[in-house]
């Protein structure tokens, strides 16, 4: 159980037979459900995730879990996110330039002019995972231009799942540590992709001495351009 950030509602979270999450909302004086939020754990559309060994809702960004369309508020408690940080900003900008220069085979510029304009924050717990999913709740100029996902990993290491069509059987691995960006945009836009498993105590020391966290899980900050 937990209440949202003002403290007035209550929310609880779990999961369904199918593996599917959701997100219950409690009316506390009368004990019983005042509304449900399905398709949370559908990560194809979703982008709340929930801390399975602390039954918590950890994070949103503003999607609205019914109809997978990007808001301005988050429906199950109107808050508003903040902005993008502009040194989250210039990162992503040099993370860009600088896969381009070590990729590129002329002095052409990037592909592509970007600036994201939601950044997705998922924190995994020991046990956390993301299904095999495309990230395709963007807008279609965005998918359609293969404006490019920009992926921060921070803290353990996770196994990551990627390509092989939707059978993620087929899918290729590799493991991403803290401080890897991975980007894929152009004809890679649509890979099918998702975490399999958190690599636990695998962050780096100096990264939990200098932020004083004693577990860190991981952390990962993913950067898109939704609405242009
Ligand atoms: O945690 C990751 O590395 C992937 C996150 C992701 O694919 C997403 O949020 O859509
Ligand atoms: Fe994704």
């Amino acid at each position: 159980m937990s209440y949202s950030a003002d403290g007035t509602r209550l929310f609880s979270c779990g999961s369904n037979k199918e593996g599917g999450s959701f997100l219950v909302e409690w009316n506390e004086s009368e004990g019983v459900v005042k509304r449900t939020y399905h398709g949370l754990g559908k990560r194809s559309v979703g982008v709340v995730q929930f801390d399975t060994t602390k039954n918590r809702f950890l994070a949103a960004a503003v999607q609205d879990p019914q109809t997978n369309k990007y808001v301005d508020q988050r429906p199950s408690d109107g808050s508003v996110p903040p902005k993008i940080p502009p040194e989250f900003l210039t990162l992503v900008h040099s993370a860009l330039e600088d896969s381009h220069s070590a990729t590129r085979l002329s002095n052409s510029k990037p592909p592509f002019t970007f600036s994201p304009d939601i950044c997705i924050v998922n924190f995994y717990s020991q046990n956390g995972r993301l299904g095999f999913h495309q990230d395709k709740a963007e807008s279609k100029p965005s998918l359609s231009a293969g404006l490019p996902v920009v992926s921060f990993s921070i803290g353990n290491s996770a196994e990551f799942l990627y390509g092989g069509g939707r059978d993620v059987d087929k899918a290729n691995k590799v493991v991403l540590e803290s401080g890897d960006v991975l980007i894929f945009g152009g004809k890679a836009r649509n890979v099918f992709h998702g975490v399999s498993a958190i690599k636990p105590d695998s962050a780096p020391i100096s990264l939990i001495t200098e932020t004083n966290l004693r577990n860190p899980g991981r952390l990962n900050l993913t950067f898109m351009a939704v609405l242009s």
